[in-house]
């Protein structure tokens, strides 16, 4: 509503100015109503005669006021009762007072103007002119009924100066009544005018009466376009418009959200709402059409509703599964997929937090994680780790997190994608578990070996505890595996590994290291007879009865242990300790536990030594071989010699093979060594041949790896040929061990050999006693006595009888036979009694180089002794 500006003396002022009462008209009214100086003298007097029942006289025409509830309503309180009554009784007082300038014109304006504003309307203040004149006239009647005439001159008087009063008053409140609505179109025009919603007048014809300058713009039409007031539909051609136009104008009901799209804007088709109400006027019904340009809310609406159409999608077909949570982690919304991962149904799931669902171990980090993002420590996170599913079992996820605050509630919501990763950690986990354990058992493997054995060893120094390290190797493995093949051993391994673990308790490691090899740890134990009885108890349980390929066995092994932190404080020196301890096993037989002791120390270091000296030995060209002369005791000559490994370690003393064979069979360097001597030994005798020396023969040892792993017979075919040496004055001298752990591949061995022509003899006879019928599956040539029978022949008859049980044998089966180590007479003659004419020993000659040979092999006979 409009208010008046300024205060209540400047709108006196204006509308005295407005309605041009100056002195002048003033006067005019006063003529006009006869209004002079006898009456102001009049009244005067008549002041002084009632100045005193004023009151009384205000008391009872505000009693009669106040009856009315109109009035009473403009009365609030006796406040302003008692304000108005003031004002009352001053007004009365000044109408008689005889003063008429300009103080009592702008005072009769003033209260004009205030009724007006008030709302005090003519017919009441008129009324109460009414009121007051009667009651004043009555007074005046009581003080002047004597004089008649007076009396009436003085109702003149006073009626005179009330009219004066009332046509002042009546004049200011219709010119402030007038202004005021002046005022308040002024106003409406301005609302109308800047109101941000477009306005259509429309009467009842359909022709437009106006529009205010927001619809003009929206439509993008000028102003002068309504001037010839058109009809609305020219202006927006709609029916749904026009037709909710009728509606409204017909029923007077208003028409609200009537949507109309208006084309042939340069931005495009664009959009407009309107509602409808019907009002009347003079001159019948007209229609205010308030419309809204909506074609920006309408498109952003239908974005949104595009969007949340595309998150609906997203949410409930997504390969991952999302969840919203409340911040104290409540599941507030969940896809199809979290149900499909956890198993839970989306209602249940909403049932729970989702503490409830994480596996307890990782509860912990993920809290934390979940606080630092709602505190607003971090604005996402990723990790991995599980929930349980509804079956209980755990699920690996991968979970990424972020925050969000809800627009319709604004509360903080962690929006969480999680992704189903238990197939990779699966797969993960069973490379993992491939790297740290043996294909073939499943026990751990070395590196993890290491790990369990470095915990362990933190464990007892933290504990003050000790950890026992034992090293096992079966005994006779191989010959399992040779005999009965590969398959065999596996299955051997396989059940051995299946015991020791049996015997173990939890908290015991057993790894395989390879091949039959085991390694045990034993954490936290109090003293090393605590590792002697678990050592016992391994071994008797290795010794049960194992039948493979329908042999039964009874499996032993080598054992070695070695105390933290006696025997070393690292897993190295540890491992090296208990392995040196099971070799000190091993040599004394195998099926017994070994403790280490620091002797043991000393021989290991001696191997790794000679092994990495071994190694360079090939390639500096620091073996030689030696040659024995082999002969004919009858004739005295030498028929044969036998090449000898030697190493010449630079400005030492020359090493025999029993210092270095088995270092280098156990390595592997027998391999090229082996090569290398089968080389020069045919290479020289090649050359003894050459030199006339035709008769000849050469004895080469060749070892069982070799036969193993090399293919001896194809060396030997490709060095015939290379050499230019005569196959049949070659002897490949084999070990009896051999024949009886591989028969079979020897025998095939054997045999490319002799179609070669070269010649085959067992070395060390009678040491490994090999059956009779296996000799006869080879094609052996020759068999030699070994040394150890020789030595004692004179003084132990068992041996005696050995030997001459082999040389009988040995002309039985049309074998050559030769002895070896013979160094006296005596041994000499027992075995020439026997039937052996050929040997080889100190008494005839000892290994010697090629060309101390040579010198001797010239002479063409040794000198026998008698
Ligand atoms: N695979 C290979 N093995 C080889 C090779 N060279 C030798 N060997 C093996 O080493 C064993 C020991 O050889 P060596 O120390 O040379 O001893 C031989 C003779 O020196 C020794 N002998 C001969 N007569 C006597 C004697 O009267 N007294 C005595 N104390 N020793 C004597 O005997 C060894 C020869 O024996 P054998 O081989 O059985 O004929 C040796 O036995 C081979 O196994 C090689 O190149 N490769």
């Amino acid at each position: 509503m409009p208010t008046m500006s300024g205060s209540l003396d400047e709108a006196v002022e204006a509308i005295a100015h407005e309605i041009g009462l100056d002195q002048q008209e003033f006067a005019a009214r006063m003529t006009f109503l006869e209004l002079d100086e006898r009456d102001h003298a009049l009244l005067r007097e008549l002041h002084g005669l009632i100045d005193k029942e004023i009151d009384t006289l205000s008391d009872s025409f505000y009693d009669h006021m106040l009856s009315f509830p109109a009035l009473r309503a403009l009365m609030r309180d006796s406040r302003t009762v008692q304000r108005l009554k003031r004002a009352q009784m001053a007004y009365f007082r000044s109408l008689t007072a005889g003063e008429y300038g300009e103080n009592y014109i702008r005072e009769r304006l003033r209260v004009g103007l205030v009724h007006q504003r008030i709302g005090l309307e003519p017919k009441w203040y008129i009324g109460a002119y009414r009121k007051y004149l009667a009651e004043l006239i009555e007074l005046v009647w009581e003080k002047m009924h004597a004089e008649p005439q007076r009396f009436r001159a003085a109702c003149d008087s006073i009626l005179k100066i009330v009219c004066l009063d009332i046509g002042l008053a009546l004049d200011t409140y219709a010119h402030a009544d007038q202004r005021s609505v002046v005022q308040y179109q002024n106003y409406l025009e301005q609302v109308i005018g800047g109101m941000p919603a477009g306005l259509i007048v429309v009467d009842d014809s359909g022709h437009v009466r106006s529009m205010n300058a927001t619809m003009l713009a929206m439509l993008g039409i000028p102003d002068e376009a309504v001037d010839a007031r058109p009809l609305l539909e020219a202006l927006i051609p709609a029916p749904e418009l026009a037709e909710r136009m009728a509606a409204a104008l017909a029923t007077g009901m208003p028409q609200d959200g009537v949507v109309v799209a208006i084309d042939g804007h340069a931005d495009g088709v664009r959009y407009f709402e309107f509602n409808i109400r019907r009002t009347r006027q003079a001159g019948g019904a007209i229609l205010l059409l308030i419309g809204h340009d909506i074609t920006f809310r309408r498109q952003a609406r239908l974005r949104l509703q595009e969007s949340e159409e595309f998150f609906r999608l997203t949410f409930s077909q997504a390969a991952v599964g999302i969840a919203l949570l409340s911040r104290d982690g409540r599941f507030v919304r969940v896809n199809r997929k979290l149900t499909r991962i956890l198993g839970f149904t989306e209602i249940e799931l909403l049932q729970r937090f989702v503490h409830q669902i994480t596996y307890p171990d990782d509860l912990l980090e993920d809290r934390a994680l979940i606080h630092r993002l709602i505190d607003g420590e971090i604005r996402d996170f990723q990790r991995e780790t599980r929930y349980v599913a509804k079956g209980g079992n755990p699920v690996w996820v991968n979970v990424s997190a972020s925050v969000m605050r809800e627009a319709a509630s604004g509360q903080l919501r962690l929006i969480t994608a999680v992704e189903d990763i238990s197939r990779r950690k699966q797969a993960e986990e069973a490379l993992q578990r491939m790297a740290s354990h043996d294909a073939l058992t499943g026990l751990p493997n070395r590196a993890l070996l290491q790990d369990r054995l470095g915990q362990a060893i933190a464990q007892a120094q933290r504990a003050q505890r000790q950890v026992g390290v034992m090293f096992i190797d079966l005994d006779r493995f191989k010959h399992v595996n040779d005999s009965l093949g590969h398959e065999a051993g596996d299955q051997m391994i396989v059940e051995i590994a299946r015991r020791l673990a049996s015997a173990l308790r939890e908290s015991d490691t057993v790894a395989r290291q390879g091949g039959d090899e085991f390694v045990v740890v034993l954490p936290d134990l109090a003293c090393p007879e605590d590792a002697a009885l678990v050592a016992q108890k391994l071994l008797a349980q290795l010794f049960q009865p194992l039948v493979l390929c329908g042999a039964e066995l009874f499996p032993t092994g080598s054992l070695g242990i070695a105390m933290y932190p006696r025997d070393g404080q690292d897993c190295n020196t540890l491992l090296k300790a208990a392995d040196a301890a099971m070799y000190r096993s091993k040599a004394n037989g195998g099926n017994h536990a070994e403790f280490y002791t620091a002797d043991m120390g000393a021989d290991t270091e001696e191997h790794l030594h000679i092994e990495a000296s071994l190694q360079r030995a090939l390639q500096r060209e620091e073996f030689v071989l030696y040659y024995q002369p082999q002969v004919d005791v009858d004739s005295g000559r030498v028929v044969g010699l036998e090449a000898l490994l030697r190493w010449q370690r630079e400005g030492k003393e020359l090493v025999l093979p029993a210092d270095f064979i088995a270092l280098a069979e156990e390595t592997g360097l027998i391999l090229p060594i082996g090569e290398w001597v089968l080389a020069t030994a045919m290479r020289q005798l090649a050359a003894f041949h050459r030199s006339g020396m035709t008769h000849l023969r050469m004895s080469v040892n060749v070892s069982a790896r070799q036969f193993q792993h090399n293919d001896v017979a194809a060396q030997v075919e490709r060095l015939l040929e290379e050499t230019g040496c005569a196959p049949g004055a070659l002897t490949i001298e084999i070990t009896e061990t051999l024949l009886m752990e591989r028969p079979g591949a020897a025998a095939e061995m054997m045999t490319r050999l002799s179609r070669m022509g070269v010649q085959l003899a067992i070395d060390d006879f009678c040491t490994g006693y090999s059956s009779l019928a296996n000799l006869k599956r080879f094609p052996i040539r020759g068999l030699k006595i070994d040394r150890s029978f020789v030595a004692d022949i004179a003084t132990d008859n068992d041996d005696a009888a050995i030997v001459a049980a082999v040389i009988a044998l040995a002309r039985s089966m049309k074998l050559e036979v030769i002895a070896v180590g013979v160094e006296t007479g005596e041994q000499q003659r027992f075995l020439r009694a026997r039937g052996c004419r050929r040997m080889q020993g100190y008494r005839f000659g000892k290994p010697a180089p090629a060309a101390d040979i040579e010198a001797l092999l010239r002479s063409r006979h040794v000198d026998i002794p008698a």
